[in-house]
């Protein structure tokens, strides 16, 4: 599958310009992206009647194609603007609207709110009269579009730069832009579809895509299939949570090292009870361990310290979580071996990187680069970043995953698939977007237990 690209403004604006370059007329691109939006619309509200608001820009411009395609199909279309239009594709498709336009002031409701006032040009709020009508329009009409993004959201980072009403259906234009996934503008745009103007765009940055799987083949064995490591401290609850999710990541076997004596856990998974950490790191130098995890139930004492310090030295891939962050904060730039893979939230992250510049995923993919490893930077909003600037960005996932211990059992996934594929970023994609569907799979108010029990299904709808 073919992942939707993310573009920020200035990205979608050079990939129009290529466009525009290969002999693209800008027009062109406006009258596509129009129609589609106008079909959207069309097929979801039939002649109910429009009240298209148009803003100044290429935006508002959309707004008069889809405007005239809709009456050209019958539907009642009103044009309300907020003044001129100051572009030349926008002035072209206002000259071809022969019907009135109304303004914005005193428009009267419409069944259907179309919002073409803002789009990628926004640079600040909107005014406080234009951002207080759009939310009474948009609350008087029973079915709403934001076209390309609800005016007043920024479209780099998600931040909303003024109030913004909540939409029905956001239709965004090329490609998803960052305020279509990132939080709290993402909550905004209701059912959220990507019309297509066929333009090429970079797909380095992307919405995270359903992962392909591939069942053992027939000489595989637990080794061939990926041992993973899971070393636990002093909270052996964690630990068993991420052993279990490694267990049924697709791995091919599970040992899990605790400090403390452990209850029995899944019969499949091995357990040692080892509490020296010198006797720790030498059995972690063991050459069939295809990944390690360390951090849920790790603990923070001196212990564990030792701890995760025969685990940093233990040569093998590794997922660092939870405690292993708090451990490390302040020396993550020097003890991270490259090619990692670290599973923060919000909290651990700012622990970690401080306050860097920009996006969630500006901050992601720094993170990445500082750390020459790959950063699952969690949230209802997660980024998985790569060092090489690849990044893949949730979108949809379950609320109910706001749950405890469900941290632990992605970290277990995410070792589990990089014991799997030995590759980090596509590890911990495939984890990630597993998680995911293991709670849709879960159903409402699961715990996390549940989401282990999922699991099988939701890599088998992958094969
Ligand atoms: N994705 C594509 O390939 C296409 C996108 N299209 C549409 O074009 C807009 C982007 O158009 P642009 O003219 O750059 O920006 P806007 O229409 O969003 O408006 C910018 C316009 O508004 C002024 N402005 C900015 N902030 C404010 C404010 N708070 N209050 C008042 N005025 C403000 C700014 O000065 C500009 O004049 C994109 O979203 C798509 O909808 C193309 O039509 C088709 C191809
Ligand atoms: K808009």
């Amino acid at each position: 599958m073919v992942p939707d690209p993310i573009l920020t403004a200035e990205a979608m604006r050079a990939a129009e310009r290529a466009a525009f370059d290969a002999g693209v007329d800008p027009y062109e691109l406006m009258e596509r992206a129009g129609a589609a939006a106008a079909q959207i619309i069309w097929r979801a509200g039939h002649r109910r009647d429009v009240l298209v608001l148009s803003g100044p820009g290429n935006n508002g411009g959309d707004g008069f194609v889809i405007a005239r395609i809709l009456r050209e199909l019958g539907v009642p279309v009103r044009v309300a603007s907020l003044g001129d239009s100051r572009t030349a594709s926008a002035q072209r498709a206002r000259a071809l609207w022969d019907g009135p336009v109304e303004s914005l002031a005193d428009a009267a409701p419409a069944a259907q709110l179309v919002d073409a006032l803002f789009g990628t040009g926004l640079t600040r709020g909107l005014d406080a009269a234009v951002a207080e009508r759009l939310g009474a329009l948009v609350a008087h009409a029973n079915h709403s579009y934001a076209i390309d993004l609800p005016s007043g959201v920024g479209t780099d980072d998600g931040v909303l730069l003024s109030v913004a009403p909540r939409f029905d259906v956001t239709i965004a234009l090329g490609a998803f832009k960052p305020a279509h996934l990132l939080q709290p503008a993402a909550d905004l745009m209701g059912r959220l579809v990507r019309a297509d103007i066929g333009i090429a765009m970079p797909r380095d940055v992307h919405v995270l895509a359903p992962p392909q799987l591939r069942a053992p083949d027939a000489v595989a064995h637990k080794y061939s299939r990926g041992l993973v490591g899971v070393v636990g401290g002093s909270m052996p609850g964690a630990a068993a949570l991420a052993a279990a999710a490694a267990a049924r990541s697709g791995a091919g076997m599970v040992r899990r090292y605790d400090a403390s004596p452990c209850e029995a856990g899944l019969h499949a998974i091995v357990h040692q009870q080892i509490e020296d950490p010198t006797v720790l790191g030498d059995a972690l130098f063991a050459p069939r361990l295809a990944s390690v995890l360390v951090g849920p139930g790790l603990g923070r004492e001196e212990g564990a310290q030792a701890r995760l310090g025969a685990v940093l030295a233990c040569g093998r891939p590794l997922v660092l979580d939870a405690d292993a962050l708090t451990l490390l904060a302040g020396n993550v730039a020097t003890h991270v071996p490259a090619g990692s893979i670290l599973t923060p939230h919000e909290g651990e992250f700012v622990r970690l990187f401080g306050d860097l510049p920009g996006s969630k995923i500006d901050r992601a993919l720094a993170a990445a680069r500082i750390t020459n490893s790959v950063m699952v930077y969690k949230g209802a909003d997660s980024v998985i970043a790569a060092p090489d600037g690849r990044a893949a960005v949730t979108r949809g996932v379950s609320t109910w995953l706001s749950t405890a211990g469900t941290g632990d059992v992605l970290a277990g996934l995410v070792a589990g698939r990089l014991a799997v594929t030995g590759d980090p970023f596509r590890a911990a994609c495939e984890a990630v977007w597993l998680h995911g569907e293991a709670a849709h799979r879960a159903g409402p108010a699961f715990v996390a237990d549940d989401l282990l029990a999922a699991l099988p299904a939701a890599i088998g709808s992958r094969l």
